[in-house]
Parts: C-alpha cells; structure tokens; sequence
C-alpha cells in the first residue's frame, strides 16, 4: 500500500509546549518549556525516524504521544484523538507505545518475527532474549500507530533485521505508522519514509528521506553526525560568547522534580501547560514538506 498523505492523518502535533511540573503540579516559576512550539503531522504508512542528541526530548515526545503525560487534548491527536484523555486508543492497541517498559500486553504475530522460544524462562534468559519478548508483546495487536523509543538495543543482527522487516511490512501493507527514536543506525539506512530532527525540545527538521538523500551524499548515520555536530558546535560557540561577556557559561534552567509517567497520577495533577505557542507549521505531509523550523540549529 503506497503512503496516503491525502488521507487523514495519524498523528498531528500542533504547537506542542511541555514542560515536566513541580511537585505542586504546575511547571515551577521560571522554567522554559522542555518541549516547545513542536509540530509535526504524520499520516498512514510513514515510518518517521526521530533523531537528535541525549536529552533532546524524543522519550518526552514520545511518551506524550503515547498519552503517558497531559497535555491540552488539541496539541495532540493520535488517530484524531487524545491518548492522555481517552484511554481506550492505547487499551484497544490501535497506539502501541514500546519503551523501556515493560509491557503486559499478550499477543501472537511478533513469536514468529523473534524467534521467541516459548519454553524460555524470564529469570533464565538474557537481556537480549528478554528483550525480544517484550517487544512481541508489544506488537501482537494489529497497531495503527506505534512508537519506538530505542527498543533493539539488545536485539542481535538477525532479530533487528527481522523485526526493522516486519515493521516496514506493516506500515506498507497496513498503512500503520511508525514513530520510532533511536541512536542506532544500523540496517535503517532505506527502513524510513521520513526523519524528524529535535534539539532542545524544538523540531529543526521534518523531510521525506528522498530529500534527505538529495541534499546529502552521505550515509544516514554520517547525515545525523553531522547535524549533531553542528549542534554541539553552536552549542559551545554559543557558551563562549556568554562565558566572553561575563554571563555564567552554562543558562540556568529551573526543573520540575522528577515525575513517573502513569497517567492516574498526573491525572491528579492541574494542566501543566498554557504556554505561549509560536507557529512551526511542521509538517512531513505531501510534497511540500521539507520544512525547516524558525528554531533550527541547521543553517546553510
Ligand atoms: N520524568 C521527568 N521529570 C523531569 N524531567 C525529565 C523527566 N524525564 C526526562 N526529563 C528531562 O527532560 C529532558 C529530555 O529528556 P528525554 O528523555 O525526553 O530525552 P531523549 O531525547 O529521549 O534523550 P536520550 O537520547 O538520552 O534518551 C532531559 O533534560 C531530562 O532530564
């Protein structure tokens, strides 16, 4: 099945600001949000790679799709609706969110994909083989939009090649689709249709892999290399000038405390959103789509 961009979209983020809240619930005096102004629109059978540096907000994003944490229901829509608010999109398994977590779900289709042996005892396997579990856990029901947050770490040549397969193939005869955040690039160089760029929480960039290729003649991992490179580059440039005018190298940020993503707790906390939303107008969507953000780090 081709990609169907004039079909409603799966995902749209519109302005998203986010930021972590304070214990009392609401973001802490002072404090920017962690992700801001984001915008991004996908639609049935893309496979989106999400990229950028440690800490850049892709868990953040990824988890706020996957309606772990709140944020006002138009910011974002998964299926034209919110995964924080109506929890029955990740109960019926049409949202698949794979993380770190661990995951209860029980299912069938990903046993044959990774090789899992039936007869494998969780306190006897290794992490490799857990892993795989957990992931056919995760993708036994028929997904409409699934998100990836570094999931194959573990996962040796065969099983990567096998489930990146299997992943393409759904998106392709299904048209699911498929947000997935990772460092490693191996075996990925033609696995997505489109690869979304985040830094410091803001979009830099949201294109088609066909444009990445046309204005790069280099390999997918030596493209993000470069990109992150450049960030860091302006990064220190950027504490230089403030260390050379006599401001403190390093901005202060305020930070909320810590908090877990279940969404009964933050249920229980107030909105912790409202903030001040630019327009990206970011979108991966149709032939018009290699858009760079206002905020972009990357400048020719
Ligand atoms: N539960 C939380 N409460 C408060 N701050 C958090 C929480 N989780 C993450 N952060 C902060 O948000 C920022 C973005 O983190 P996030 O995990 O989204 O980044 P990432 O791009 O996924 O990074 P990595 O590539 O290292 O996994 C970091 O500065 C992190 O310290």
């Amino acid at each position: 099945m081709a990609v169907k961009e004039n079909s409603n979209p799966t995902v749209g983020i519109n302005n998203l600001s986010f930021t972590y809240p304070g214990i009392d619930g609401h973001p802490p005096p002072g404090s920017t949000p962690l992700i801001h102004d984001f915008s991004l629109t996908l639609h049935p059978g893309n496979r989106c790679l999400l990229v950028g540096s440690n800490g850049a907000g892709k868990t953040t994003i990824l988890k706020i799709l996957g309606g772990k944490h709140m944020v006002e229901p138009h910011m974002v829509r998964v299926l034209g609706r919110s995964a924080f608010h109506d929890t029955a999109l990740t109960s019926s398994g049409d949202l698949c969110y794979l993380g770190g977590e661990w995951r209860r779900d029980v299912a069938f289709a990903g046993f044959e994909v990774l090789d899992v042996d039936l007869s494998w005892r969780l306190h006897k396997v290794s992490d490799g083989q857990r892993r795989r579990v957990q992931i056919c856990m995760g993708l036994l029901k028929p997904f409409k939009v699934l998100l990836l947050d570094e999931i194959t770490v573990d996962l040796d040549v065969l099983a990567r090649a096998d489930l990146l397969k299997f992943l393409r193939k759904e998106c392709e005869e299904r048209g699911a689709t498929i947000i997935y955040a990772t460092h490693i690039f191996d075996g990925l160089e033609d696995w997505p249709s489109h690869i979304v760029y985040v830094a410091h929480g803001k979009l830099q960039l949201a294109m088609p892999m066909d444009k990445v290729k046309e204005t790069s003649n280099l390999s997918l991992m030596r493209t993000v290399e470069q990109w992150l490179r450049k960030e860091r580059d302006e990064a220190r440039k950027r504490r230089k000038e403030r260390k050379a005018n006599g401001l403190p190298e390093f901005e202060k940020h305020v930070d909320g405390s810590r908090v877990t993503g279940d969404p009964a707790l933050a249920a229980a906390r107030a909105l912790n959103n409202g903030w001040a939303a630019g327009r990206l107008n970011s979108t991966i969507a149709g032939e018009e789509n290699f858009v760079f953000s206002s905020n972009r780090v990357l400048r020719q």
